[in-house]
C-alpha cells in the first residue's frame, strides 16, 4: 500500500458504499494511507496507525481491508493494557481502543455484516459501558432483524496497490510448472515421456468477453479498470505432449493443500492426502501417519513443522475452504515467504469473478489471523496484510476442486484440494480428459478419447456421471 496506486487495477466496493470521495479527497486519502503503511512497515505494533489507516480505507471504498486494520488495532490495545502502568498512557490506549471499535463497526456496516457488527458492538459496550455511541449502535442493531450471518463484498483478485509481480504469473514460475509437467510420470528407463505440457490458451479471450457481458458491475469496472488486458492474457491450459490413447494415464498430481471431511472417522488416514492407509508410516513427532514416503516428505518439508502439536479444536470440521487456507498458510509460514510469492500460490491464476460474494468477518479475517498466530507468525507484518490474505482466499476459491467420495452409492466423505499441476486444466462440457481423486486429494487425469499431440486436454469441472464435483 506504500507503493504507487495503479487506479486501473481494481474498483473499490462502490456498490456497498454509497458515497464516493472527490478526486482531490481521494488523492489526499491515498497519500495518507501510503504514509500510514510506511510507518506500519517499520513499527507494525502501533495501534493508532492501524486504526487511522482503517478509517481512511473505509472512506476509499475498501471496508474489508479496513475491518482487518481496525481489528488489529483492537488486539494491540488489549495487549497494551497488560503492561501499561501510567494512567495517561492507559487513558490514551483506551481512547484508541474505542476509536478502533468505531472504525470496525463502521466497516462492518458497509460490508452488511450485521451479525458480526452485533457481536463486536456488544464487546465494545461491555468494555466501555459509558460510551454513548456503542450504546446507541447496540440498541439499533438489536432492534434490527438480522437475516443472515454473511455480508457481501466484491471478490478482488488484486488491489490498486498490489505489486506487479502478483498481478500476472512470472516467467520463472511458469518455467517451474513446465518442468514439473515434464517430470510427471516420466520414466526414462521405460522410454516413457510425459503426456502433458503447459501452454497459453485462447480461452482467455472468450472468457474475457463472457465476463464483460455477464458482469452486473460493468459500468463500475469500465470506469475504474481501463487496462486489464495483461491479466486477461495471462491464461494457460494443458496440452498433449504426444499422441495419447483413450484410457491412458495423463497425470498424477499430489498436493499439500488438501482436505477431506469425514476422514477423521477412519482409523488410519494419511495426514497429507487423507487416503485410507492400511500400512501407515509414522511421523515420529506426533500421531500423524502417512500412506507413502511421498506424502511424508511433502508434509514434513512443506507445512507440518509449524502446525505439529498445535490445538486446532477451534477450527470447524467440514469447512473445506477454511482447511485449504489453513494448509496454505502453514505452507507459506514454514517456507517463510510472502504468501503470494510461494511457488504453489504464485502459479495460480489471478483471474476471478468481480461479482459480490458472501463475506464473513470471522471467516475471512479473524480466523486467518488466528491461524497465523497458531503457526507462530507475527500477523502485523506487511506480508500478512489483510489485502494479501483476502487475495490468497480468492486464489484458493478460484482454483480449488471438490468431490464427493462414494462407497456402494453411499456418500462417505468429501475431498477437496488445490493441486499444483491439475490447477492448469481448463473446463469443457465435451471434455477429452477425466479427473478422479480416488478417495484422497491426489488427482489422477486419464484420457477419455484418443488425443493428438498439441490438442488441449480439458476436463469437466462440474457434475460428472451425476455425482457432485466442482472446481
Ligand atoms: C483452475 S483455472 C484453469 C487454468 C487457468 N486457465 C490458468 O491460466 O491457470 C480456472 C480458470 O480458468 C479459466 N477457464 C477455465 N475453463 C475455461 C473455459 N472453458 N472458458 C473460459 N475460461 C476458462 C477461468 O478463468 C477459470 O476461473
Amino acid at each position: 500500500m506504500a507503493t504507487a496506486w495503479e487506479s486501473g487495477a481494481t474498483h473499490p466496493d462502490w456498490h456497498t458504499i454509497k458515497w464516493k470521495p472527490s478526486a482531490e479527497k481521494r488523492d489526499a486519502l491515498i497519500t495518507a494511507v501510503q504514509a500510514d503503511t510506511s510507518v506500519l512497515a517499520r513499527s507494525p505494533h502501533v495501534a493508532h496507525r492501524w486504526q487511522t489507516r482503517g478509517n481512511r480505507l473505509v472512506a476509499l471504498g475498501y471496508p474489508d481491508i479496513a475491518a482487518g486494520d481496525a481489528y488489529k488495532a483492537t488486539l494491540l490495545c488489549v495487549k497494551s493494557l497488560e503492561y501499561l502502568t501510567s494512567p495517561s498512557l492507559i487513558r490514551r490506549n483506551q481512547d484508541t481502543h474505542q476509536l478502533a471499535y468505531r472504525t470496525l463497526l463502521h466497516a462492518l456496516k458497509h460490508l452488511h455484516c450485521d451479525h458480526d457488527a452485533l457481536v463486536y458492538c456488544r464487546e465494545a459496550q461491555n468494555a466501555y459501558p459509558r460510551n454513548r455511541v456503542f450504546k446507541k449502535s447496540l440498541k439499533h442493531l438489536e432492534r434490527h432483524k438480522i437475516k443472515t450471518e454473511l455480508g457481501f463484498v466484491a471478490r478482488k483478485p488484486f488491489f490498486p496497490w498490489t505489486a506487479p509481480q502478483h498481478l500476472c504469473r512470472q516467467p520463472q514460475i511458469l518455467e517451474l510448472a513446465r518442468e514439473e509437467f515434464e517430470a510427471n510420470l516420466a520414466d526414462e528407463s521405460r522410454g516413457f515421456t510425459a503426456a502433458c505440457e503447459l501452454s497459453k490458451t485462447p480461452l482467455a479471450r472468450s472468457a474475457a468477453r463472457g465476463e464483460k457481458r455477464k458482469s452486473r458491475f460493468r459500468d463500475a469496472e469500465d470506469a475504474e479498470t481501463p487496462d486489464l488486458s495483461k491479466i486477461r492474457e495471462d491464461s494457460y491450459g494443458v496440452y498433449a505432449a504426444k499422441d495419447v490413447q483413450a484410457g491412458e494415464l495423463l497425470l498424477l498430481d499430489h498436493t499439500v493443500i488438501g482436505y477431506a471431511s469425514g476422514a477423521e472417522e477412519t482409523i488410519n488416514h494419511c495426514a497429507n492426502c487423507y487416503a485410507d492407509t492400511p500400512h501407515p508410516l509414522y511421523a515420529g513427532c506426533c500421531d500423524a501417519v502417512f500412506c507413502s514416503g511421498t506424502c511424508e516428505n511433502l508434509s514434513l518439508n512443506e507445512y507440518h513443522k509449524v502446525m505439529c502439536g498445535k490445538d486446532l479444536s477451534w477450527l470447524r470440521k467440514g469447512d473445506h475452504l477454511q482447511w485449504l487456507l489453513f494448509r496454505c498458510l502453514a505452507m507459506v509460514v514454514q517456507a517463510d515467504v510472502h504468501p503470494l510469492d510461494h511457488p504453489l500460490v504464485a502459479r495460480l491464476t489471478a483471474r476471478s469473478s468481480a461479482r459480490p460474494e458472501p463475506f464473513s468477518f470471522i471467516e475471512c479475517i479473524v480466523k486467518p489471523l488466528r491461524m497465523l498466530d497458531t503457526f507462530g507468525a507475527d500477523f502485523f507484518q506487511p506480508q500478512y496484510d489483510t489485502s494479501v490474505l483476502v487475495t490468497l482466499q480468492t486464489r484458493i476459491s478460484t482454483n480449488y476442486w471438490n468431490c464427493g467420495v462414494y462407497k456402494r452409492n453411499q456418500r462417505i466423505r468429501e475431498c477437496s484440494g488445490v493441486n499444483p499441476l491439475y490447477s492448469f486444466f481448463n473446463h469443457s462440457c465435451q471434455a477429452n480428459g477425466e479427473w478422479n481423486s480416488n478417495n484422497s486429494t491426489t488427482i489422477v487425469v486419464t484420457a477419455l478419447e484418443d488425443i493428438k499431440k498439441g490438442e488441449e486436454i480439458t476436463i469437466a469441472y462440474v457434475a460428472v456421471h451425476g455425482r457432485d464435483r466442482k472446481r
